[in-house]
């Protein structure tokens, strides 16, 4: 029997659906049809902030629990921290390159924009990062798929922007990236990089099926990254960044998660980090979201915790 893949309809949901919809065909002789859905996120133009979390998802899971699609790819860095009653993430195939790029027009690297260069970026924790550069350069509100970013920079809107260089690739247009950034000065998003394979959780075929583009070491970075998010995140969308890489250490891979919070007036920074086992992944992201609060990551969200309870 066929398989119904959803997927959104943009270029780079295609993309990525696509991709998968490959591996699947590959890995087992299956026939995958891709069904187009819409989300209330790709009909509409207001800034992702507004709009709350979740909105390139629900449509995609409705349809899921609907029994019209029997599998769907997100882009991990959308999917909402809490868990889908009925749904499963099936497999978090290994994952690209997780940082943040710049493309700016005439070739030039962030240290090369000159003062008062206008840099076109959506999320709050990119506004927040340049804003933390200290250098004259000035965050400006862009939103739009990625061609329609590319787009808006070739007009003369803007000197440069920034945006997930995983999307680029996946476009085919990685190369135009002027500058791939250091995770020092730009940390890239939880599950920046990241695909999400979600399926029912009562599908037992599909999900062996699925298992089996799974990557052991993306899944664990991701749910160190997303842990963080979650201990962190109350309900707000403040600037929050992770990246959680994994290195051979002595006795066998070793999680290294960094995470930070920003105001987003760039004024306020917080970088910690940690490492672990991956086994203890989650439990790594929520300790240092513990530290993060310990050393006044509250202070860049907002929230206020009586000092002295
Ligand atoms: N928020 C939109 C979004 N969701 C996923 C990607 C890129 C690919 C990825 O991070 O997996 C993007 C574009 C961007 O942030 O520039």
């Amino acid at each position: 029997m066929t398989l119904r893949l959803g997927t959104r309809g943009s270029a780079l949901a295609m993309a990525q659906s696509t991709t998968v919809a490959d591996a699947v065909r590959e890995r087992t002789g299956r026939d995958v049809e891709l069904v187009e859905i819409v989300t209330s996120g790709d009909r509409s133009s207001a800034p992702i902030q507004q709009l709350g979390v979740g909105v390139f998802v629900s449509a995609l899971r409705d349809a899921l629990l609907a029994n019209e699609i029997d599998f769907a790819v997100h882009s991990y860095k959308d999917l909402p921290t809490a868990t889908a009653k009925g749904l499963v993430v099936a497999a978090v195939p290994q994952r690209q390159d997780p940082r943040d790029a710049l493309v700016a027009r005439g070739g030039l690297t962030l240290n090369e924009l000159p003062d008062d260069a206008r840099i076109g970026t959506g999320a709050l924790r990119r506004i927040a990062q340049i804003n933390a550069l200290g250098r004259r350069l000035h965050a400006v509100p862009l939103r739009g798929n990625v061609d329609t970013r590319l787009r808006k920079l070739a007009e003369g809107e803007f000197d440069a922007i920034v945006l997930a260089h995983a999307g680029l690739a996946r476009l085919g247009r990685g190369a135009e990236a002027t500058e791939v950034l250091d995770p020092l000065l730009m940390l890239p998003a939880p599950a920046q990089g990241a695909l999400a394979v979600e399926c029912r959780e009562d599908d037992a075929e599909l999900r062996e099926v699925l298992a089996a583009l799974d990557d052991e070491y993306t899944r664990a970075a991701v749910a160190a990254e997303r842990a963080l998010l979650a201990e962190l995140e109350a309900g707000c969308s403040a600037p929050i960044a992770a990246l959680a890489e994994v290195a051979e250490g002595d006795e066998g891979p070793e999680i290294y998660l960094r995470g930070a919070v920003f105001s987003p007036d760039g004024g306020f920074a917080l970088r910690l980090s940690r490492t672990g086992t991956l086994a203890d992944a989650a439990e790594v992201g929520r300790a240092l979201a513990r530290d993060l609060r310990e050393e006044g990551a509250d202070n860049a969200l907002g929230v206020q915790h009586d000092p002295h309870p």
